[in-house]
This record gives C-alpha cells, sequence and structure tokens, in this order.
C-alpha cells in the first residue's frame, strides 16, 4: 500500500462514527445521501441516508478515490486498456451498451445486429414452430438471463425459457418434463465453449432431442460464445453461432449474445431498452465525479462498513417477487470479482476484501433471517430493493403492504427498540440503504444491473484489486478433473468418500 493510500484509509478510520439516530440532527442528512436518476424505463432513487456515511466520510473516501487514481481507472476501462492484468485482457461489456471505445462499441453494433436478425428469424418461424428454448449455461452464462427472464417474462413470454446449469441431472431433466421436443430449440452458452457443465449438458439435450423424434437435433441448436470456431467444431452450423468478444468477462456478458434467450423471450424492443437502461447508467458512472457518483458512492457505503466496521457479509433483499434470482446474481458478480486476497499488483490485500453477498425476497426473508439482522451479533449492512408501481395485479393492498414492510425494517433497524426485557429489546442503529424504482421495466432491470456492476468494480479500484480475474474457481475442477481421470491418490479423507460412493 502506498503511504498515500495508507494515510487516506489512516483518516477513514480516525473519523468519528457517531450513530444514525445523531446523524439525521442534520436537517440536509436526507438531501445530501439520496439521489433520483431519470433512466429509460423510469426513475430510481437511491437513499443512502440510514448508512453511517457523513459529509465528513464522504469527502475522506473521495480523497481515497483520488490516491487510488479511480478517475484514471475507469477512463482506462472505458478506453479498452488490458486493466484485467492477470488475464492480459480489456474489460469491455459497456460496448455493448454502446459506451467505450468506438471500434468495440461498432463491433458490438455488428454482433447485436445478427443476433437480432436470429432472434427475429426464429420468431418468424424460420426454425418452424419454437415454443420452448432450454438455456444450457453456467455461472455467468446462466445467471444474469436467468434474472432478466424471471424479473421481466413473467406475463406472456413469447418463447418459454428454461435455464439449465447444474451438471447434476435432475436440474436438465425437470426442463425435459415441461418442453415438447418437436417444438424446442436449444441455446449452448458458454463463453469458453469448454465448461465440463454445459459440455454435459448440451450432449444430453441433443440425445433427448434424438430420442424423442427430432431428426436434425444439431439443426435445434445455437451457440452462444466468445470461440465460434469451438462451437462449429461441436457441429452447430455457423449461421446458429452468435459470438461475443472475448473482452466481456463471464459475469458481465448478459448483455451479449448470452442475451439470447431473453431477447427470444422478451422480445427485441425490450431486449434494447434493456441495453439503454444499462447504457443510461454507464453515462452517469462514466461522466460524475466524486459522491455524486452513485455507484462509487455505493462501494463507499461497502467499504465503510467491511473495511472500517469489519462486516463480513452484506444483505439484499428484493421486495419485489420478481426480482427473486437478484441475490445469486449479485453473489457471482461481487464475489467472483472482489473476492481475493493479492492486489493487481500480486502483493497481498491489506484488510478484507469482498464481504460475503447474500440475500433473499421480502416479505419471506423477514420471517426467516431478520431475526439475526435486528437482534444478532453481527452487523450487516442491508439493501433494500423495491418498486413504487406493482407487479401484480391483485387487490392494491397486497403491494401496499409490501412496500410498508420494507420501508418499515429499515425503519427499525436504524431506531430499535429499548424494552426492559433484554430479550425483547433492539439494539437499532443498524444500517441499510434503499433503492426505490418507479417501476421494474426493461429499462429500470439493465440500470439496475449496470449500477451493480459499477458498484463492484468501484469497490475493486479502491481496494486496489483485479475484479476481472477469477483463479480462485480453477483447483476445484483441476481436482475433480484428476478424479475422474482416476489417476491421483488424494487426502484419506477424499479417498474415504470415493470409496464410499464408487467413484473409485
Ligand atoms: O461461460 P463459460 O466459459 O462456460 O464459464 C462459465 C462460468 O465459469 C466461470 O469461469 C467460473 O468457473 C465463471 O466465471 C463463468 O461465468
Amino acid at each position: 500500500m502506498s503511504e498515500a493510500v495508507k494515510a487516506a484509509w489512516a483518516k477513514l478510520e480516525s473519523l468519528a462514527k457517531p450513530t444514525l439516530q445523531t446523524l439525521f440532527a442534520d436537517p440536509a442528512r436526507l438531501d445530501l445521501l439520496s439521489a433520483r436518476l431519470d433512466l429509460p424505463g423510469g426513475a430510481i432513487r437511491f437513499d443512502w441516508s440510514k448508512t453511517h456515511l457523513d459529509s465528513a466520510h464522504l469527502a475522506a473516501f473521495e480523497e481515497l478515490a483520488e490516491v487510488v487514481r479511480f478517475k484514471a481507472k475507469r477512463g482506462a476501462m472505458f478506453a479498452g486498456e488490458a486493466i484485467n492484468v492477470t488475464e492480459g485482457r480489456a474489460v469491455e461489456h459497456t460496448a455493448l451498451r454502446g459506451v467505450g471505445r468506438d471500434t468495440s462499441v461498432e463491433e458490438a453494433g455488428a454482433l447485436h445486429a445478427r443476433m437480432r436478425s436470429l432472434v427475429q428469424a426464429i420468431h418468424g418461424g424460420a426454425l418452424g414452430e419454437v415454443k420452448h428454448l432450454i438455456h444450457i449455461g453456467i455461472g455467468g452464462s446462466a445467471l444474469g438471463p436467468a434474472l432478466a427472464i424471471d424479473a421481466l417474462a413473467r406475463d406472456g413470454a413469447v418463447v418459454d425459457v428454461h435455464v439449465v446449469s447444474n451438471i447434476d441431472g435432475c436440474a436438465l431433466e425437470a426442463a425435459f418434463a415441461r418442453c415438447d421436443p418437436a417444438t424446442t430449440l436449444i441455446a449452448v452458452a458458454s463463453k469458453t465453449f469448454t465448461t465440463i457443465e454445459t459440455m454435459t449438458n448440451a450432449a444430453s439435450a441433443l440425445a433427448w432431442l434424438g430420442e424423442n423424434g427430432v431428426d436434425d437435433p444439431y439443426g435445434r441448436v445455437v451457440a452462444l460464445t466468445a470461440y465460434p470456431d469451438k462451437a462449429v467444431e461441436w457441429g452447430v452450423d455457423e449461421t446458429r453461432v452468435l459470438p461475443f468478444p472475448e473482452s466481456v468477462g463471464g459475469r458481465y456478458s448478459l448483455w451479449s449474445s448470452i442475451g439470447f434467450p431473453v431477447a427470444l423471450a422478451l422480445g427485441w424492443d425490450e431486449f434494447a431498452e434493456f441495453l439503454d437502461g444499462a447504457a443510461a447508467m454507464d453515462q452517469h458512472f462514466l461522466e460524475t465525479d466524486g459522491a455524486a457518483n452513485l455507484p462509487l458512492r455505493a462501494a463507499f457505503a461497502d467499504q465503510f462498513y467491511t473495511r472500517l466496521k469489519g462486516c463480513q457479509t452484506r444483505a439484499v433483499f428484493a421486495y419485489d417477487e420478481r426480482l427473486g434470482l437478484f441475490p445469486d446474481y449479485l453473489q457471482q458478480l461481487e464475489m467472483e470479482s472482489n473476492g481475493k486476497s493479492v492486489k493487481a499488483d500480486g502483493s497481498p490485500v491489506d484488510g478484507a476484501t469482498a464481504p460475503i453477498t447474500w440475500g433473499g425476497v421480502g416479505t419471506d426473508a423477514q420471517h426467516a433471517v431478520f431475526q439475526l439482522l435486528h437482534q444478532g451479533t453481527n452487523l450487516v449492512p442491508v439493501d433494500f430493493i423495491a418498486s413504487i408501481a406493482p407487479g401484480d395485479a391483485l387487490d392494491p393492498a397486497h403491494h401496499r403492504n409490501l412496500l410498508a414492510n420494507c420501508f418499515a425494517q429499515g425503519a427499525a433497524l436504524m431506531a430499535g427498540k429499548d424494552a426492559k426485557d433484554p430479550a425483547r429489546a433492539y439494539p437499532g442503529d443498524r444500517p441499510s440503504a434503499t433503492i426505490l424504482c418507479d417501476d421494474l421495466t426493461p429499462g429500470t432491470l439493465g440500470a439496475l444491473i449496470a449500477f451493480h456492476e459499477h458498484r463492484t468494480f468501484a469497490n475493486g479500484v479502491l481496494l486496489e484489486v483485479n475484479s476481472f480475474d477469477q483463479f480462485g474457481v480453477e483447483l476445484g475442477k483441476e481436482i475433480a478433473k484428476a478424479i475422474e481421470a482416476g489417476s491421483t491418490t488424494f487426502d484419506p479423507s477424499t479417498e474415504a468418500l470415493l470409496a464410499e460412493a464408487g467413484i473409485k
């Protein structure tokens, strides 16, 4: 850590940390810590006033951002420089939304035009009747599509999409049970086109089509990959291979052809609105400086709790059934990006990096895990996400009650409650932030996801880690391969488990 970075952290640590109730004595607090962004598809409000950030911390975090060269690093990402230093790659998912270096934006436009043609051809009947799509991918090749489809395609998807990721055959069988092979397409989504789970599931899906009367199973496959040659070699006709650039990381790839099932389920116009919402967030992130930059401000709050308060987790609760998969999506985004122990230059980090991201949906979670949030010994910063417009058409009492509960939880965590009986007392002073959308639309969802991508990047810059590699996932894969090969002897525990299961 450079002396300047050390000094910036030391200053942050030295600042007084008043309670939330004390902080609210400042009448300007709500204005200082809340913001609204007008986006395609509706506005989003952000409220960090129930966190312990104050003007002194915001200023000190701005100094930290300056000494870690946040602006230069942000500029380098959008300029297409190879900021993923350990892999020597640029990081260009924003170019897919039209924001980035010209050549990459142009290339992304051409790739989207190709994807759009295929989507529209399928909608127009070019591949016969298509009622179902089994989308096979894992990690970033599955979590984004699953989230977007579950959030946006609830009432009347053009094509019914089933996302299958797990190598556990139960996952694929569940999809088979809900699809008619004669009207089913298979999307094989893999950046590398080598991932064992995806390739095994894809082979089984082809076999299922063949065993159920489909003459040309390969003719029903669309491949979504950064390595189109591998997909062609595997047997997919080049006309149904939708490539994307290698500079788009797996967990940032929803905007590329990995989003094909989203476009197929919703229609191209909605997918374009989704991209536009993300692009509006990109422009905000690129053009706004200091704590007014909302993803950067969110990262300040994250660092406040992780580094300055020692919180090991952060929780996200969507008070919106349609965002039930949002915590899963965020887990990969945040934990795979910033769950690191070395900095981008290879030196050890100087403290905690990414907290464990977890969460669920409200109000369900209130009846399951909120006990710990209110009275447990762990301090957990919480994000609440909700929409003002309901997603349902039932009695408005449902949605009013949903929002009342969402806002009540933030108020309760902060205020706490005294009681004579210690078991009934709430300590309070527990932080939360609220993200409130006008409505959950393709545009606001796109912006919400892009906000979290940039928040993750901003956290990585403040921590000085490379947010874009993921070498930590490799060792387990290597050992699984060695187990399958049967050639290696492992520790006694692993050997005993393999013997019990009849694998060795
Ligand atoms: O798209 P691919 O290459 O199949 O990889 C799937 C996932 O596997 C990972 O590499 C982790 O194992 C993720 O980063 C990625 O999203």
